[in-house]
């Protein structure tokens, strides 16, 4: 399959080193810069001691050519979405796969007239080492699931799942909003708690006062969504034991200095809670936490 990858950060190179191993890749840098250590140097994966190098076609997103691709995942921030699809050609028959956390783009996709928007739930740890290497930190899955679609396109998430690469599977889901809220719930919990308190996911579960947060946190959050916990729980202990090692993409954020996706997650969370009518102190206390870090400067 032809697939355009748009960004090269820990997502996008993840999954431009794996889907490579049986598709043709085009993986679309914000930087010429990046693309140039990447023409250079190919993709660099680490899983533990092991290391694979993949070379990779790659070029700045200022060269961007719709023609010829199957499928284009976007592997940005959910906050560079609205930008990308408002400067990007994307013809109304070439199929999409966005694979943000958090519910804020589904406003955004429902906007686009593509005929068939594929939504990915991304449950493998990735960190970026440097421009062309990246770490791959928890192995998990990708649950694909279907926004909207005409018959014809639905081959290439049976492609995806066919292919489910070692170390990289693919599963389809029949539910998008399922798939996602059960998302949205891992990163609302697990994400803010590990930026906050600058620990790896693993850490919530293993450091019994960061475990009473993570269920109070969790408790409250099933609240506001009005979800019942029990259908929930198992699912965020399996993603947090899975992921371990990984440093979430939030602390990642908070360490960097970049914007979180806070507003897509807790932002959302918060949305809800005020919709119903019901508190939610605790997500408003580490909602503020992790908006005060975003405010240059303020970070240790
Ligand atoms: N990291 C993880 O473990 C996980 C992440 N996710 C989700 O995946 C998504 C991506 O996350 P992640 O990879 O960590 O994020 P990163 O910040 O590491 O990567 C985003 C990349 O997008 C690039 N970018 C920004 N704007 C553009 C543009 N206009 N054109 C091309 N590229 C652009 C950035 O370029 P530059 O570097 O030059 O700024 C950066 O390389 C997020 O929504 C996140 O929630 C989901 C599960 C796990
Ligand atoms: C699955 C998890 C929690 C992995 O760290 C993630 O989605 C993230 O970091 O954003």
């Amino acid at each position: 399959m032809k697939i355009a990858i748009i960004g090269g950060g820990a997502v996008g190179l993840l999954f431009s080193s794996y889907l490579q191993e049986e598709n043709d890749v085009i993986l679309y840098t914000r930087s010429e810069d990046q693309s140039e250590s990447i023409r250079t140097n190919g993709i660099v994966r680490k899983n533990g001691e092991e290391s694979i190098c993949l070379p990779i076609n790659v070029r700045p997103i200022s060269e961007w050519d719709e023609n010829e691709i199957e499928l284009v995942i976007l592997c940005v921030k959910e906050y560079m979405l609205e930008e990308i699809v408002k400067d990007l050609s994307f013809p109304k028959n070439l199929p999409l796969l966005f694979v943000q956390n958090g519910m804020g783009h589904l406003s955004l996709l429902n906007k686009i007239n593509t005929r068939s928007l594929f939504i990915g739930s991304v449950e493998h740890g990735a960190l970026r080492i440097n421009n062309h290497s990246v770490s791959h930190t928890g192995i998990g899955v990708t649950k694909l699931a279907i926004l909207r679609s005409v018959e014809g396109d639905l081959w290439i998430l049976d492609e995806l799942v066919l292919q489910s690469i070692k170390n990289f599977p693919a599963q389809f889901e029949q539910d998008y909003m399922f798939m996602l809220t059960k998302k949205l719930v891992v990163n609302a919990v697990i994400n803010p708690l590990t930026a906050i308190l600058g620990v790896t996911n693993g850490s919530l579960l293993t450091n019994k006062y960061y475990q009473m947060l993570f269920e109070q946190l969790f408790d409250e959050v099933c609240l506001a969504l009005s979800l019942d916990p029990h259908a929930y729980y198992e699912n965020l202990v399996h993603v947090c034991k899975n992921t371990a090692k990984n440093e979430s993409s939030m602390l990642k954020d908070v360490k960097n200095d970049r914007r979180t996706e806070i507003d897509a997650i807790l932002g959302y969370v918060l949305e809800e809670a005020k919709r119903k009518d019901i508190e939610a102190p605790l997500t408003l206390a580490f909602y503020h936490c992790i908006k005060g870090k975003e405010i240059k400067g303020e970070r240790m």
